[in-house]
């Protein structure tokens, strides 16, 4: 049986600590919601005492979100405390989260005080929040710093005051695995009352360790722990969340199970990038851009014949749609097949070996190859089905626009006319009323090639049908004719059997 980890998201207080990444109220609902519908247990939604629009944001929060707990940080400060408290009144699980540093450097220099009197000061912060709430949890600010003797003391004495979770900060993300793992231990072996709290892991990244230690934590049995949607917060960051669910579901050795519903994790990530306006670095763990993306010949072969050749974890469980195979001058003939099997063209042997050297030596001069080029390397290879025939395009503006195409779609022709908002939109969707079943259009790309007004348009076009993607390509000197011919090359790309209703 495994126990329950409880998953702490503290993305609105420590993360929202980025410089330039606050957000306001309505915002901060945004996440809090996405956070529920992932399945986070506890919300840390801010830190009332500190301005008028965190306690307005802790308050609205407890308002907006029913399933999680809402907790409300403060420092072991009487004031600290009745506000979190008072803005905690609509949560209908309500948390104070109150504490005090406890390593060496923060008792002396920080807080100007001696062992015994922050003994007393977080002692007294937790009997008073327990006068408001009765889940009060208690962080021990730079344990990862602490003696040993200190923190164990101060723990038992905070349990005993009424502390439901007691929650061990490696505040400057100083520990190693083993050391932060052996504070979890020390407590777990030492402090006598420690069953009845639950055991709180807090780490930061100035090593990169957080995510380590965070497992280390768990490993040696706290069951609560703080992370942050991709990793944000203080300085380096926080444990990112994505990571440590992902890891304890990749490992089932490590005897936990968490509510988060994976498949939401993509999602929740790029909500909180875009709304804190705070890129995800592309090679982040789990929620980067290259998570998934595979760029050298001997791991797309791999992964092209056995996905977990390479891949520790399904995309779609993070909510990924699929791994991607990214064309680079390290890729080989295996993903240049994929690739062209994709855009119907099936080479073998010595003509995919007379493509292959063709693309390598566009490769060594472009960073990565896109569709279009493979197009233009592939050209002659293309079959050239003319199933649906662009027979012709015109238009007519009186006010509004209005287009007259004639295509020919098997052996039959068709004429029809539509009203767009320009004269491209209106061609195009002529064409898609004769073409049925529809197919959706969903890139269309004109580029002009040099810069004068009787420049050649180049489009390039890309449409779904039945969820498989078509691609196609033009260039002329009219643009509305160049659009209308790219999207024709596409539908010809279409199997002909798709148009057997047509
Ligand atoms: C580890 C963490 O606490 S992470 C959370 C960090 N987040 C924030 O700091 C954001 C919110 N903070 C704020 O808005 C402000 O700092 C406030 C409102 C809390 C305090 O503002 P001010 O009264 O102007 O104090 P200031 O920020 O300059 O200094 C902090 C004071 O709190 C004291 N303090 C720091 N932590 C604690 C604590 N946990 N318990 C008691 N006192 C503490 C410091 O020793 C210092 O006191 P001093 O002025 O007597 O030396
Ligand atoms: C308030 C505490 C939990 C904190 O953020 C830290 O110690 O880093």
């Amino acid at each position: 049986m495994s126990d329950k980890l409880w998953i702490f998201d503290t993305t609105l207080r420590d993360g929202e600590q980025v410089p330039g990444c606050q957000l306001n109220t309505q915002e901060k609902i945004i996440v809090a919601k996405a956070l529920e519908d992932l399945g986070v247990d506890i919300i840390e939604a801010g830190f009332p005492i500190s301005s008028p629009g965190d306690f307005k944001s802790v308050e609205e929060i407890s308002k907006a979100v029913s399933n999680p707990i809402i907790c409300a940080l403060s420092r072991a400060v009487q004031k600290d405390i009745e506000v979190a408290a008072d803005s905690l009144k609509y949560a209908k699980k309500g948390r104070i989260h109150t504490g005090i540093g406890v390593s060496p450097e923060h008792i002396k220099y920080k807080l100007r005080s001696d062992p015994d009197e922050i003994i007393r000061r977080g002692v007294a912060a937790v009997k008073l929040a327990r006068n408001f709430v009765d889940d009060v949890e208690f962080y021990a600010e730079d344990a990862g710093r602490a003696e040993h003797d200190f923190l164990a003391k101060i723990i038992e004495e905070v349990i005993k005051a009424g502390a439901t979770v007691v929650n061990i900060p490696d505040t400057t993300g100083y520990c190693l695995p083993e050391q932060y793992g052996g504070f979890i231990s020390m407590l777990k072996n030492r402090v006598p009352n420690i069953d009845k709290a639950i055991i709180s892991t807090h780490c930061h990244n100035d090593l990169g360790m957080a995510t380590a230690n965070t497992i280390a934590g768990v490993q040696a049995g706290a069951r609560q722990v703080e992370v942050t949607i991709n990793g944000i917060g203080e300085r380096a960051g926080n444990t990112s969340m994505e990571e440590v669910v992902m890891a304890i579901k990749c490992h089932g050795s490590i005897p936990v199970e968490t509510s988060i519903d994976t498949p939401k994790i993509y999602g929740t990530s790029r909500l909180v990038s875009k709304l804190m306006n705070m890129p995800v670095q592309p090679n982040k763990a789990i929620v980067g851009r290259n998570a998934f993306a595979h760029s050298s010949g001997i791991h797309q072969d791999g992964v092209l014949k056995h996905r977990e050749n390479y891949e520790i974890m399904d995309p779609k469980d993070v909510g990924v749609a699929e791994s991607s195979i990214v064309l680079t001058a390290r890729s080989g003939r295996a993903a240049l097949k994929h690739h062209l099997d994709a855009l119907g063209v099936e080479l073998e042997g010595e003509e995919l070996r007379e493509v292959y050297e063709q693309f390598l030596l566009l490769a060594d001069k472009k960073r990565d190859i896109g569709r279009k080029d493979l197009m233009s390397l592939v050209g002659k290879y293309v079959s050239d089905s003319n199933f649906v025939e662009l027979i012709s395009v015109g238009y007519s503006s009186n006010g509004n626009i209005t287009s007259q195409v004639k295509l020919k779609v098997g052996e039959k022709e068709y004429s029809e006319t539509a009203e767009g908002n320009g004269p491209v939109d209106a061609v195009l969707k002529a064409i898609e009323k004769i073409v049925e079943p529809q197919v959706e259009l969903e890139e269309f790309l004109i580029q002009a090639m040099t810069a004068g007004s009787d420049d050649v348009a180049k489009v390039h076009m890309k449409v779904i049908k039945n969820d498989v993607p078509y691609f196609g390509f033009s260039s002329n000197s009219d643009i509305v004719l160049a659009s209308a011919m790219a999207f024709v090359d596409a539908l010809n790309k279409i199997p002909v059997k798709e148009y057997a209703t047509t």
